[in-house]
């Protein structure tokens, strides 16, 4: 419209000056040379008044332009970060955003072997837990993109809920967590530092562990392994529910693959045996770990434990799993139960019975004969009776777990050390445990054992 109103008032303009001059040169008789000047000052005019409609009307179009893409750009922005915020996708903080969160990270919740972790509370009040991973660029950034691919899209109850993540600076990455109130569970079956969990509470807590490994094994469009299965990466909210956390090595499966072959990583007591041997690892791998936390559970310790006999040469260490298998088949199996739960009292041997059989299943050492997590969450409901576990060799031992110097805490981890099978008969034999063949179980409550590798297939 104001377009127009220019054009026409250009062009009035230029149709009075033509008529004014004809008229003048009508009443005044004018010569030549006055007309020359005349026309050159009226092109010259023209000119003007030509670049000034067509700077106006480029000025006005870009105008609306500017004005439509600012409200587009908007509603793209909004629309963008209702659809992450819907998908429940990770959004991208700035490192000052952290900084003012975490009071610049001075509270400090816990370390791990890939970085600290530190409370803090968003501007809308959200509790939140920063993972701070400082591992360099490449050990670093590769947990850091494992922990993004394996949780970024996946949704449950059970599962911590990545809200973020910053790289600003190129060897530090941040996660953003959920913030999990009640510790881990390492915390409560391992010490009394939190409390003691119930017998009651406890199952819950396998259940819950469970269920969110069923959900990634088997109704995600990829499979997730986690691979890192353990009481320490095992949250309790403040409901007492259990709420699998640290992707941080875990990898993504085709549907259609049976293994995939990955370097050695994890955490001591927990790797299963087909992945210590290099034969590839799959779904049943978590299966494996999962059965020795239930194993904790049921026991209230760790499954490797270093027996300190005095002699320095040669570490002798304590297997729970063995201990278990001998207890409940000389139907004593109470006497494999945390002390502090006997001592609660309401615990029932035959939920004992029923969860270390669950239990026995899982850490079959043949991935075939595992169940899958969805059979185990049918047990563990009671919804499906679970049949007695079959003998399993239960020779294959973490002895990547057998390190000099930090004994049984289970602070050593080998997540960044990537190692080959042959290195596994090495470090056997070098602290003197490789026996080959299958060994007999002594029969005694805290027998020492001997360790020898044979193929899980
Ligand atoms: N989302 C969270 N909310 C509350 N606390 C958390 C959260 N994530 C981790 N923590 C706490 O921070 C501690 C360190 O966690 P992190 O995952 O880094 O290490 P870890 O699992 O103990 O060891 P590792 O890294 O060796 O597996 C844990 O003990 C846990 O109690």
């Amino acid at each position: 419209m104001e377009d127009r109103t220019a054009n026409i008032i250009a062009i009035a303009s230029i149709i009075n000056l033509v008529t004014l001059i004809i008229i003048t040169r009508i009443i005044f008789h004018l010569t030549e040379p006055f007309f020359l000047v005349l026309g050159a000052s009226l092109a010259g005019i023209i000119a003007v008044t030509v670049i000034y409609i067509l700077r106006h009307k480029f000025h006005t179009r870009r105008q609306v332009l500017e004005t439509r893409m600012a409200s587009e750009g908007k509603e793209l922005r909004i629309e963008y970060s209702f659809l992450r915020k819907v998908a429940g996708l990770p959004t991208k903080f700035r490192l000052k955003e952290l900084e003012d969160a975490t009071s610049n990270f001075n509270k400090l919740i816990g370390k791990g072997a890939s970085g600290s972790v530190f409370k803090g509370r968003l501007t809308d009040g959200t509790e939140i837990a920063v993972k701070r991973i400082q591992h360099g660029e490449e050990k670093g950034g590769k947990e850091f993109r494992s922990e993004i691919a394996a949780i970024a899209s996946v949704q449950h109850v059970n599962l911590v809920r990545l809200f973020g993540y910053c790289v600003e600076n190129n060897n530090v990455y941040h996660l953003v967590y959920d913030f999990i109130p009640n510790g881990s569970l390492a915390d409560w079956i391992y010490s009394n530092s939190r409390g003691c969990l119930s017998w009651k509470q406890r199952l819950k807590v396998a259940c819950d562990v469970a269920k969110a490994l069923a959900y990634l094994h088997h109704d995600c469009r990829s499979k997730v392994l986690h691979l890192d299965v353990k009481p320490g990466n095992i949250l309790i909210d403040e409901n007492y529910n259990a709420v699998v956390s640290d992707f941080g090595i875990s990898k993504l499966m085709k549907r259609d693959d049976s293994r995939i072959v990955t370097g050695l990583r994890g955490t001591r007591g927990y790797i299963a045996p087909e992945w210590m041997l290099g034969l590839g690892i799959s779904e049943k791998s978590d299966v494996f770990s999962f059965g020795i936390v239930l194993l904790e559970l049921v026991g209230g310790r760790r499954s490797v434990k270093t027996i300190d006999d005095g002699c320095r040469s040669k570490k002798r260490y304590e297997y729970f799993p063995k201990i278990v298998v001998d207890k409940l088949r000389s139907g004593k199996i109470m006497e494999a139960v945390d002390q502090r739960l006997l001592d609660q009292g309401e615990i029932d041997e035959n939920e004992v019975k029923n969860l270390v059989n669950i239990a026995l299943w899982c850490i079959q050492h043949k991935p075939r004969r595992r169940p899958n997590m969805v059979d185990v969450v049918k047990w563990l409901e009671g919804r499906v009776a679970v049949e007695q576990a079959p003998e399993t060799t239960m020779i294959v031992v973490d002895l990547l777990s057998i390190d000099k110097d930090h004994g049984e805490n289970g602070g050593w981890q080998n997540r960044n050390k990537r190692q080959k099978p042959g290195v596994i008969a090495k470090v056997a034999s070098q602290v003197g445990c490789l026996v080959p063949g299958s060994m007999s179980l002594p029969k005694s409550n805290s027998f020492t054992y001997s360790l020898s590798i044979v193929s899980p297939r």
